[in-house]
């Protein structure tokens, strides 16, 4: 298993203040991975670092190939056509498919003679998305490009990207806030929390490996690997790795990607990491 972007032992800081810290992952070339978390946690730092737009102060971060970087905030000029865009990105860039981008602003029904400034969000987003394709990356780096989106328009954008993801051997690293945008299009997942890694690997079997249990809050837990837990009145619900427990008072069932998110999220100090022997493995 090839591995599109790999980070070793991860550190960055701004001054005197760690912002990632020990963050080691790999992911496979080919996937679609969301890379979620608070406010804070690393995200863009994290995908700056994978970009090269900031060198790290500790590790390594490396992509095999090209890699495109869509900003937080749609890098587009207000004034230029969507035709004027293309010419600026063609003349920006070394490897550039003119006909592809065209094709696909045509399948999206954007006008090429339309101000950036004209287009709705959901169009600028996929203006952005077509210009990076356009570049052939390897590894398509997005910076929550759902952000102010509509939910039609966050769907649209999802499923283009999907498109071409299946289309070629594409790599897709994308961040949201919105964990159930990516249910259905994101196979690989990472969450980051206040500068760690918490989360690395395969989304179907992280959810495969995990259990939600609801049940009394007396019901026994033995042999069960807590990640974090919430009370209601008498009634404990918790996410835990691994094996049902013994306990018949107990009921359990696979999380949804949110809930597994939120789980985490709740409790820092909990993880679910692949273990890294070197690099890549
Ligand atoms: N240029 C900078 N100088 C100093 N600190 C910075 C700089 N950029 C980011 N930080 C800090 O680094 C931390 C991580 O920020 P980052 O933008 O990577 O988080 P994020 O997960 O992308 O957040 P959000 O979801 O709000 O976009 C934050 O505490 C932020 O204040």
């Amino acid at each position: 298993m090839s591995s599109a972007l790999e980070a070793t032992g991860l550190g960055v800081r701004y001054r005197h203040t760690w912002v990632l810290r020990d963050c080691s992952l790999s992911v496979p070339t080919g996937r679609v991975a969301a890379l979620v978390g608070p406010n804070g946690a690393g995200k863009t730092t994290l995908m700056h670092a994978a970009v090269g737009l900031l060198r790290p102060a500790l590790g390594s971060i490396r992509v095999a190939g090209q890699a495109a970087f869509v900003a937080q905030d749609k890098p587009l000029y207000e004034n230029f056509t969507v035709a004027e865009m293309l010419t600026f990105g063609r003349r920006m860039n070394t490897h550039w498919d003119d006909e592809a981008a065209a094709d696909r602003l045509a399948g999206l029904g954007i006008p090429l003679e339309r101000k950036v400034s004209r287009l709705s969000g959901g169009q600028q987003a996929q203006v952005a998305v077509t210009l990076a394709l356009a570049s052939r990356p390897d590894l398509l780096v997005l910076d929550e490009p759902l952000a102010n989106l509509d939910p039609l328009a966050r769907h649209d954008v999802m499923r283009s990207i999907m498109a071409e993801v299946a289309g070629r051997e594409l790599t897709v690293l994308l961040s949201s806030h919105v964990v159930s945008d990516l249910e259905e299009t994101c196979d690989w997942l990472v969450v980051l929390n206040g500068g760690r890694l918490q989360v690395s690997g395969d989304t179907e079997e992280l959810l495969d490996g995990h259990l939600v249990l609801t049940g009394p809050d007396d019901a026994s837990m033995a042999g069960t690997q807590v990640v974090s837990a919430s009370r209601t009145g008498r009634q404990v619900s918790m996410l835990v790795r691994g094996v049902p427990p013994l306990d018949p008072r107990w009921q359990a069932r696979r999380p949804g990607l949110e809930e597994f998110v939120m789980g985490y999220l709740r409790n820092p100090e909990s993880a679910a990491l692949p273990k890294l022997t070197g690099a890549g493995a």
